[in-house]
């Protein structure tokens, strides 16, 4: 098996969805999941590149190996539930920290699931549908309000950027990278996933490029003429 090019990581409290969604985007599909155990990954090809995707335990217990995970990560989905307000907390309070270990110029995505919980028509069939309307500043009426609100997403992803000491103005937008999300039903999943694709791949391109350019190439090094001078020549 080819080694992977890039690395996507999920992380977030149990239960948000995150092995959901990645079932519902290589899989196509929402089958009943148990608590991931440990973690887990699915290699996709993008273009001509190999990436991987990582599921974490979201679970207390496992904590310990989330940093493991995370490294060398690319980019890293962080995943909270919009119906709890807790596990976008958690995501500050528990998984930032774990992230030390990825790239410095490691993405993050801010990624609330559920969504179809709060609305019971805007977010069906969302796979092809609607899509640009569910990211962040797009319109979703819903009939149960929201417990945690796109700005919210909005502050923590910004307050990431500041935490890890990355550039704004480097950094794709919060609207660009702040998702709402339903694995049930679909939507926005692709939209989340191959936006990140199309973010990644340029990043491994270019550190490609700053691996060759440090490579030496031994074959074109010439070799220092052997002088004759000195005491035993
Ligand atoms: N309604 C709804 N339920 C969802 C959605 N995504 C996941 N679920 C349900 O939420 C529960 C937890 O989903 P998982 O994908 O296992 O959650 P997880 O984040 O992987 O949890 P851990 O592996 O314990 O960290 C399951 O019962 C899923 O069917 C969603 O978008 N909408
Ligand atoms: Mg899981």
């Amino acid at each position: 098996m080819r080694k992977p090019d890039g690395k996507i990581v999920l992380l977030g409290d149990m239960n948000v969805g995150k092995t959901s969604l990645l079932q519902r985007y290589m899989e196509r599909r929402f089958p009943d999941t148990v608590s991931t155990v440990g973690g887990a990954f699915y290699l996709k090809q993008w273009r001509s590149f190999n990436i991987s995707i990582w599921d974490t335990a979201g679970r207390e217990q496992f904590h310990g190996l989330g940093s493991l995970y995370c490294r060398g990560a690319a980019a890293i989905i962080l995943t909270y539930d919009v119906n709890h307000p807790q596990s976008l907390f958690e995501l500050e309070d528990r998984f930032l920290g774990l992230t030390e270990t990825a790239n410095n110029d490691c993405l993050f995505a801010i990624v609330g699931n559920k969504v179809d919980l709060t609305s019971e028509r805007d977010t069906e069939g969302g796979e092809k549908e609607g899509q640009a309307s569910g990211k962040v500043g797009g319109c979703v009426s819903t009939k149960v309000p929201k417990q945690v609100q796109p700005e919210d997403a909005v502050a923590l992803y910004k307050k990431i950027l500041k935490y890890k000491m990355l550039d704004e103005r480097e950094m794709p937008a919060a609207e660009q990278m702040c998702f709402e999300t339903s694995a049930k039903t679909g939507y926005n999943v692709d939209l989340l996933f191959e936006t990140l694709f199309d973010l990644v791949v340029p990043m491994i391109t270019r550190q490609r490029a700053e691996e060759s350019d440090q490579t030496v190439d031994i074959a074109s090094c010439k070799t220092p003429k052997q002088t004759r001078s000195g005491c035993c020549a």
